[in-house]
């Protein structure tokens, strides 16, 4: 059973996979008006013990928000179920067309003489709304009355609880079509659905739940077989890579070389950064290569890596890679290279492409391979190569896929079919896809991260994690998700501890293997 739940949790689905996971179960035997009332009732017994945690107080009023579809049919159940438990309730349905269910619902609620109103001047006060104006029925944009109504009730600072998603986003991409209901809570039922996982929809969606309602996991797997799958990473998942295993007899070498290429004179501090983040993987052997001038500071920092002093240009970046005797590109088992290179550094970048060795670039590695062209010159690669790019990075490499505001998951899954790279792109649910486009998604992450060198951080984590994977059988998309996945958790460990301004990046470091223990 908890297996099915693992499973159930890391599902995440478009509405049309819903829509066709649907149909299957009815197809099969179940009443639609048995699955409402079993979804609306988990709902009904779901609100009470999250009122619990706030200053909620029995007898309180509670206003419903009733659209034309299920999703207000699903409202009217829970209105009922609330009237009965002895709340005082009142419906707002302003639809004069309603589907034959939701229609039948709202007589009934009418008959036990729960006060229902058209618009939205009639409402009473209330204590807190519970939105079933749209689920995942809506796709085109909200118009008059309903979107003005939308925005009058979001300027109550009521607390509104939706069901399904937050009324008036697309479940696709997030997008607030017209308006949208800026929900406190969102009971998502049955599977997640893509837009929980989209940037520009998390402000309306409040803290977040899954209502699992047993749909069985063969309709599932039967929906999604032929099409890519977008995983949402859990703690299971990530665990089950970490810590990487070590068998009892190994050295040193068998346990991964990175090989990190960064810093300049302007940007010292990265190269440290990216060397502590590679320090927490657990990598066996850990080369850093700077500027020769940065050589004694990162001894200082980091006195178990080798440190590679290199000759510098005039500006103090990278001028040429000169590896230790009988050292070559071929020598690592992973190549990290970008943080704090500037631009200087460009034929460095152009070298260690050309290289045969699994490669992950980010930040001017990223826009250094944005100026030669990022797709010719990646699809060229032999190796993989992995690419951390955020927002803005992302657009500079990819200026010809769909737009990453308008639809992270479409942007990232084009980008890495297009470049047969892996692409993780950063945010506040960082995305990560590979060439075949099956998506990984971090569902949980801090605005404390949005600090400069938390990436660096990254950066030397995932190098770090890539050149141990290559002797463990670990796929190159696990391991950039489970970097990612460490990374976000040991953010939300640091900020709990220290509130969200107290994670800069070093502090970032040392919470890493805090947040495995
Ligand atoms: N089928 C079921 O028994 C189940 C349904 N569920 C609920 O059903 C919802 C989906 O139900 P529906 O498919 O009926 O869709 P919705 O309830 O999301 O809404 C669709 C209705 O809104 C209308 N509409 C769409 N865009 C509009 C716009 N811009 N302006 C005005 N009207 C617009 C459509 O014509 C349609 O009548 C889910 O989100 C979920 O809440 C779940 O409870 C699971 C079980
Ligand atoms: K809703």
């Amino acid at each position: 059973m908890e297996d099915r739940q693992e499973k159930i949790s890391q599902v995440v689905v478009t509405a049309g996979q819903m829509r066709d996971i649907e149909k299957r179960i009815f197809a099969a035997g179940m009443p639609v008006v048995a699955l409402m009332e079993k979804v609306a009732g988990l709902i009904a017994r779901r609100i009470p013990e999250v009122l619990s945690n706030t200053s909620f107080l029995r007898g309180s009023c509670i206003g419903i928000l009733v659209g034309p579809g299920h999703n207000g049919g699903d409202a009217l159940v829970v209105a009922r179920e609330l009237y009965f438990r002895g709340h005082e309730i009142w419906i707002y349905s302003p639809f004069s067309k309603l589907k034959e269910l939701t229609s039948q619902h709202l007589q009934y609620a009418q008959s036990l003489g729960i006060p229902i109103y058209q618009t939205i001047e009639q409402l009473p006060n209330s204590d807190l709304l519970i939105d079933g104006l749209f689920g995942f029925g809506l796709e085109r944009n909200l118009t008059d009355p309903i979107a003005s109504a939308i925005n009058q009730l979001n300027e109550l600072s009521v607390p509104i609880y939706s069901i399904d998603l937050p009324s008036g986003l697309h479940t696709d991409t997030g997008e607030v079509l017209g308006t949208a209901i800026r929900a406190t809570h969102t009971f998502c039922l049955g599977l997640w659905k893509l837009a929980f996982f989209q940037d520009q929809a998390l402000e309306y969606m409040g803290k977040a739940e899954l209502i699992d309602f047993d749909i069985p996991l063969v309709d599932v797997e039967a929906v999604l077989k032929d099409a890519p799958r977008i995983k949402r990473i859990t703690p299971a998942t990530a665990l089950d890579t970490l810590p990487l295993p070590r068998p009892p007899v190994t050295h040193k070498y068998k346990e991964g070389h990175l090989l990190l290429i960064c810093g300049s004179r302007r940007y010292a501090g990265g190269a440290i950064l990216t060397g502590l983040g590679a320090r927490a993987s657990g990598v066996g052997m850990l080369s850093i290569a700077v500027p020769e001038s940065l050589k004694s500071l990162l001894v200082s920092h980091l006195p178990e890596a080798l440190i590679v002093g290199c000759p510098e240009t005039e500006t103090g970046a990278i001028a040429q890679l000169q590896l230790p005797e009988n050292t070559n590109l071929s020598s690592f088992n992973a190549i990290a290279c970008g943080p704090g290179l500037t631009r200087d550094a460009t034929p460095i970048v152009q070298e260690v492409i050309k290289s045969e060795r699994p490669l992950i670039l980010d930040a001017d590695g990223l826009n250094i391979l944005a100026q030669m062209g990022a797709i010719a010159t990646l699809k060229k690669r032999q190796a993989v190569t992995v690419l951390t790019p955020h927002t803005g990075e992302f657009e500079r490499l990819f200026p010809d896929v769909t737009d990453a505001k308008h639809d992270r998951v479409k942007a990232v899954q084009e980008a890495a079919a297009q470049s047969e790279a892996v692409v993780l792109l950063k945010g506040a649910r960082t995305a990560i896809a590979n060439p075949q486009g099956a998506v990984w998604i971090i569902p949980e992450s801090t605005p404390a991260l949005a600090r400069g060198g938390s990436g660096d951080v990254l950066t030397g984590l995932l190098g770090g994690l890539l050149a141990q994977a290559a002797t463990k059988q670990i796929s190159v998309e696990d391991i950039v998700a489970t970097a990612a996945w460490w990374h976000s958790q040991a953010g939300i460990l640091a900020a709990q501890e220290r509130t969200e301004l107290g994670v800069d990046a070093f502090t970032l470091t040392q919470y890493l293997m805090k947040a495995l223990t």
